[in-house]
């Protein structure tokens, strides 16, 4: 494919920013168009079947608050007609190797392929296929139900009622997102703990709160070859035969969620209580995979099963839906829009949520670890800028922190803001809610209208001097989300989903491999080195004086 801003869609664009981009008013447009809301609105909705919602739920995508006009989108849609978005969308749906850099399929849509479409990488079924997505879901069913009804027993034939994933990136940021996100399906005699830091604080809190007897590890790692992951599974297990007194039984005690059953079977977990997956599903996407383990013994079969369906859902959109209704391509175009037109770096998400509250910091590793790339499908450099830095808080915490700058600063931030109808904690006959839901319907609409210089004189006693400090530029955009009901696992996954296609859109656009992530190994080869310097005589070899000074520094503080 062709650099982006060498298609004639883009200087098209570029010419357009110039003309109508840069002088509009959202709010004077919504004055003049009182039909905004519905031209700029799509919606998906869930089925009943699988939704929270007894007659399924609407989850509506409210793009009008975003600096564009109906020309604006049409250009950005012929944008992603001539970056060929559908021609990448349909081979990575059909098992291409559009992970060029790794020659691997990008599938993990196949992991919830709920309504088994025939889905082939090489040639071979993975849905049916031995070991394949249907086998593991089904040995993850079987399996979570022992463990949730207390057929599965631990050494001392107790329940396992404590539950500690050991796993980083994507073999933690999932599991932990989901599962705080679905706590009000969650089984209440279940505690979960997530390790992934190799600080040794990390592992230490979770196993300091917990019994051998009743304790089970889910060693979470696509590779098995993970420093981290290794690290804290070696000292759980080295805990775990301590404290046992060399009685407790591995096989009871810990699982491995992993494509690497040599390294699996090393670690000393038999294969029998390995989950497995593919090559062709990344770290940042396995969520929906075995990986997915602590999901479904929180949570349970049902609700999981739900949880990709409704991904499913999002997916069946993406496939089909014309690029001018299709929400995860909107919002990948409304990205580049601001990204390579108005210069903007950032992204923010905000769940008006609390049950989302790690949702951004998930979302931070599937935008920046799949776009935050330079290099284009042919190999030089892009000369625009890729993936933005994403970050976000739950509102209304939020708003009393960051937000400041998000209304006043002198950055441009494109924001999403997230909101359920319906909350599963309707305290205080839904006042909660309510004022929930009055936040984020303001705090789009101020950062949209602001105020000028008149409105703040208008308030009367505004010393003049402090006017300006007063006024709000306003002409930010947003993008709301509204949820129409409970967020429930259907909804969730859908959500998730919706970020999904929209960062595959950016990269298809951007040319570039959103799929592989080479700017991690440097750090962690670096790394290898200093430990072994750490433990050998002076301060390291072949460093810069400042990484050499510091080493030095920490040996002799730390006594090492
Ligand atoms: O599941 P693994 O193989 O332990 O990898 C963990 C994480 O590490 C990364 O490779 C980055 O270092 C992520 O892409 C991945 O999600």
């Amino acid at each position: 494919m062709a650099p982006a801003n060498s298609l004639s869609a883009w200087s098209d664009l570029q010419a357009h920013h110039e003309s109508v981009g840069k002088t509009i008013v959202l709010k004077d447009a919504f004055k003049s168009d009182p039909k905004r809301f519905d031209k700029f609105t799509r919606k998906v909705t869930l089925p009943a079947d699988i939704s929270s919602g007894s007659n399924g739920t609407d989850i509506i995508f409210d793009f009008s608050k975003n600096l564009i006009t109906e020309e604006t989108l049409d250009k950005l849609v012929k944008l992603a007609e001539e970056a060929g978005v559908e021609k990448k969308r349909d081979a990575m749906f059909a098992g291409e190797k559009i992970n060029f850099t790794e020659g691997r399929a990008v599938y993990h849509p196949a992991l919830r392929n709920v309504t088994n479409q025939p889905m082939k990488v090489d040639g071979v079924d993975v849905m049916n296929t031995k070991g394949g997505v249907n086998e593991v879901l089904e040995h993850m069913r079987v399996f979570s139900e022992q463990v949730r009804s207390g057929e599965w027993k631990g050494y001392t034939g107790k329940k396992l009622t404590t539950i500690i994933n050991i796993g980083i990136g994507g073999s933690d940021l999932g599991p932990v997102m989901v599962t705080e996100a679905l706590k009000h399906y969650g089984a209440k005699d279940l505690t979960l703990h997530f390790v992934s830091n190799i600080d040794g604080t990390h592992i230490a809190e979770a196993l300091a709160d917990s019994d051998p007897e009743t304790t089970l590890f889910l060693i979470a790692s696509k590779t098995f070859t993970t420093a981290e992951t290794t690290t804290n599974a070696n000292t759980a297990k080295t805990w775990f035969l301590e404290k046992t007194g060399g009685k407790g039984d591995i096989a009871k005690h810990f699982v491995a969620l992993s494509t690497n059953e040599s390294e699996v079977t090393k670690f000393g977990i038999d294969p029998a209580n390995m989950f497995g997956f593919e090559s062709w599903v990344g770290g940042r996407y396995s969520v929906w995979s075995a990986i997915g383990l602590s999901v479904v013994l929180y949570v349970g079969f049902d609700n999981f099963h739900k949880f990709l369906a409704g991904a499913h859902a999002m997916d069946q959109h993406f496939q089909k839906a014309p690029l001018k209704e299709n929400i995860p391509v909107i919002g990948g175009l409304l990205s580049v829009w601001y990204s390579n037109f108005y210069g903007a770096q950032t992204h923010l998400v905000a769940p008006f949520d609390q049950y989302l509250h790690r949702f951004p910091a998930y979302l931070q590793q599937l935008s920046m670890e799949s776009n935050g790339k330079t290099i284009t499908s042919d190999g030089t450099p892009a000369k625009y800028t890729t993936g933005p830095v994403v970050f976000g808080e739950p509102c209304t915490n939020a708003q009393h922190s960051f937000f400041q700058l998000v209304h006043q600063g002198t950055k441009l931030i494109p924001s999403d803001f997230i909101l359920a109808a319906k909350s599963h904690n309707p305290v205080s006959n839904n006042l909660h809610q309510k004022m929930l839901a009055s936040n984020y319907l303001a705090q789009a609409e101020a950062l949209m209208v602001g105020k000028t210089a008149e409105e703040v004189r208008a308030e009367g006693n505004v010393p003049e001097e402090l006017v300006p400090h007063k006024v709000f530029m306003g002409n930010r955009p947003t993008t709301s989300i509204l949820v129409g009901g409970l967020i429930g696992p259907a909804e969730l996954g859908a959500l998730i989903v919706y970020y999904e296609h929209l960062t595959f859109t950016e990269g298809a656009v951007w040319d570039i491999n959103s799929f592989d992530q080479w700017g991690v190994e440097l750090g962690k080869v670096l790394a290898k080195k200093i430990l072994k310097e750490i433990d050998e005589e002076g301060a390291g070899s072949g460093h810069d004086s400042s990484t050499g000074g510091l080493l030095g520094a920490f040996k002799a503080y730390g006594g090492f």
